[in-house]
């Protein structure tokens, strides 16, 4: 595996991530000059144990120490088992694992050593994508957005659409396909909504032994809690203009919030948060969009799709009507910017993480130490 992939011309990169809900890892090929789509490839999946995730778990909130060198150990190590499945790849987009993240004070923490990844499969790795951003002032999140407006061309959108990833935390990605250059201003508009369904995993965890509300049957059987929903939505965090992030566990006390309640109806409440946080996201959009198209596992929860249905004023619906993959949506991203930061492309933009200026984030580690180019 492994040849240089060149300024110009279509490569083949593998893009993996491992999201904030601690799943475990998607690994997803994408033909692409960095600029447009040429064609999707092969996609892979590898779930992490309990163990595994326990081990992860640990290193959330922390910057340093045994806990983040376990989680480290652990991300790198189920990488490369998935990784190394895949042929024929001319980079890699490895984005590893967000433990901590409070970019105006500590900065970012995403862990897994990209350097060892690309000794260790013989292929270039890009990753450390947010660091950059960080120290240029922007949020370092959400990275998306680039690949989200390459998506919009891709499916021939014409009008401004609205991305939204619902993973553990929740991202929306306003765009205007008509600019053609991601980073041109007024072609982008994105930020983090609030949680999605991480505190609804945590509680159905804690209370059931389960890893999330399978189809949302829990939720579907309660009543959402009003007094809770409106405590949460006089959280300064929602009015506050973008850009602006969140860590995984920013809205950790919001279990709390419905702490008192059934299982039925904590599990509908948080639901209804999540779906709440996406409602005023919108009134940050600089115009409304003509749709809402959903990317992320809370796609796959009916009771949530049918909340965000009702709660914006424009139709929503699955990234694959479309014909894109939510499932690996971003997995996909990070092939994408992997290519752009190996061609000196940027990644991020005012519009999107609040840099000041367009950058393009990320280390480049080459198996043996040449140049990629
Ligand atoms: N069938 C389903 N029913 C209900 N919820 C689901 C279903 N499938 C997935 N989910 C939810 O989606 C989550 C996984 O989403 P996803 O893989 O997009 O998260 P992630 O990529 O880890 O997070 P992030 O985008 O925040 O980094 C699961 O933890 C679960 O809460
Ligand atoms: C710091 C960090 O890892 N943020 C993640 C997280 O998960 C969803 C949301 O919060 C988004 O901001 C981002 O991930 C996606 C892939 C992004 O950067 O676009």
């Amino acid at each position: 595996m492994g040849r240089a992939i060149g300024k110009t011309g279509v490569v083949t990169a593998l893009g993996a991530m491992s999201g904030t809900s601690l799943d475990g890892v998607d690994a997803a090929l994408l033909r692409t000059d960095g600029r447009q789509i040429t064609e999707f490839g092969k996609s892979g999946y590898r779930a992490y144990t309990a163990a595994e995730r326990r081990t992860i778990a640990a290193g959330f909130g922390k910057w340093h120490g045994p806990e983040v060198e376990a989680a480290a150990r652990v991300v790198e190590d189920a990488h490369r088992a998935l990784l190394g499945d895949f042929e024929g790849v001319d980079l890699i987009g490895f984005h590893g694992q967000t433990l901590a993240h409070a970019p105006r004070t500590h900065g970012t923490l995403q862990v897994g050593d990209g350097a060892a990844l690309a000794r260790d499969l013989g292929v270039p790795v890009v990753w450390d994508f947010r660091s950059a951003d960080v120290h240029l002032g922007g949020e370092g999140a959400p990275l998306a957005p680039f690949f989200h407006h390459a998506c919009a061309r891709h499916a021939g959108i014409e009008g401004p659409v609205g991305f939204l990833n619902l993973g553990g935390v929740g991202n929306l990605t306003w765009v205007d396909p008509a600019i053609d250059a991601p980073e041109a201003e007024g072609a982008l508009l994105a930020f983090d909504t609030g949680p999605a369904n991480a505190p609804l995993n945590d509680l159905v965890q804690a209370r059931l032994g389960m890893d999330f509300d399978d189809g949302g049957r829990l939720a579907r059987r309660g009543t959402v809690e009003t007094g809770a929903l409106e405590l949460f939505l006089a959280e300064p965090y929602f009015a506050r203009m973008p850009p602006k992030s969140l860590d995984r566990n920013d809205f950790a006390e919001m279990v709390a919030l419905v702490s008192e309640l059934s299982d039925a109806d904590a599990a509908a409440t948080l639901t209804a948060m999540c779906a709440a946080g996406v409602a005023e996201a919108m009134q940050h959009c600089p115009r409304p969009p003509e749709r809402v198209l959903v990317t992320g596992g809370g796609r796959h929860n009916p009771v949530l799709m049918q909340m965000l249905g009702v709660s914006l004023d424009c139709p929503v619906a699955a990234v694959e009507e479309v014909g894109l993959d939510g499932d690996m949506l971003e997995a996909q991203a990070f092939a994408f910017l992997a290519v752009r930061v190996a061609r000196g492309l940027p990644t991020s933009c005012p519009g999107t993480t609040g840099v000041r200026a367009a950058v393009g984030g990320g280390t480049v580690s080459l198996p043996g130490g040449a140049d990629p180019a």
